[in-house]
């Protein structure tokens, strides 16, 4: 016992390492991406967070406390009113209006993770839900911090996606992403082995559909 976020990366190092250093995240760094593959991304992300609010509502409604449940509706609060709206403002300097994103077809790789981080929180207690959406939250975190520590990595006008990574490694975010852990840390502390390797498979999966998202975006795959 006394568990933490780290031993849940460590259960299942090889995908963490293949979402972290993904060659769309790569194409990124290096400004490389073909500018089709990133507006794709970004229309199905669009749907993403719409779901991803959803499962902070979710999150209030399987909090016990009123610590917890404030926690879920701050973190409803920064997707609708400003996740959504920088969103929406990004995709049109990127061409995409809102009435097209009204109208997006969701593709497969969305629906499947949208839908087990909602069917994950459903079947399960909110550690169950804040585990299914770790890689998320985590995730887009530690890829700003690779992607600074990379040598092929362009930062500035030189690189289109320069925002991209600006927004993730901003103060801001990451003083968001230090709170979750340490949330995570608090609750990890208590959990029984066997627990523990349920959470391990639920955190596993969600960083498995990461990688197909990002794969979704290079395939430009509906
Ligand atoms: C596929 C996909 N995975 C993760 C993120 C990152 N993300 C989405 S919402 C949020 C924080 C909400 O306050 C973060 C970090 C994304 N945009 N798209």
């Amino acid at each position: 016992m006394g568990y933490r976020f780290t031993d849940l990366t460590n259960a299942c190092h090889d995908d963490w390492r293949a979402y972290i250093e993904h060659d769309f995240v790569r194409g990124l760094g290096d400004g490389t991406l073909a500018e089709g593959a990133f507006r794709h991304y970004l229309q199905q992300d669009y749907l993403f967070l719409i779901h991803f609010a959803r499962a902070y509502a979710l999150a209030a409604y399987k909090s016990r406390s009123l610590a917890d449940l404030r926690q879920a509706h701050e973190g409803l609060k920064a997707i609708l009113d400003v996740e959504l709206d920088l969103h929406v403002g990004y995709c049109r300097e990127w061409g995409i209006g809102e009435a097209e994103l009204a109208q997006l077809p969701e593709a497969r790789a969305t629906m499947a993770y949208t839908r087990y981080v909602l069917d994950t929180g459903n079947r399960g207690d909110l550690l169950d839900l804040h585990v299914a959406l770790a890689p998320c939250l985590v995730g887009y975190g530690e890829i700003a911090t690779w992607l600074n520590a990379q040598s092929f990595t362009l930062r500035g006008k030189i690189n289109p996606y320069d925002a991209w990574i600006a927004m993730y490694e901003s103060d801001e975010f990451q003083g968001a992403m230090r709170a979750e852990l340490e949330w995570l840390d608090t609750r990890l502390a208590d959990v029984t082995p066997a627990r523990f390797a349920e959470l391990a498979e639920v955190f596993r999966d969600a960083t498995r559909l990461e990688i197909d998202f990002w794969q979704m975006g290079l395939d430009r795959a509906i």
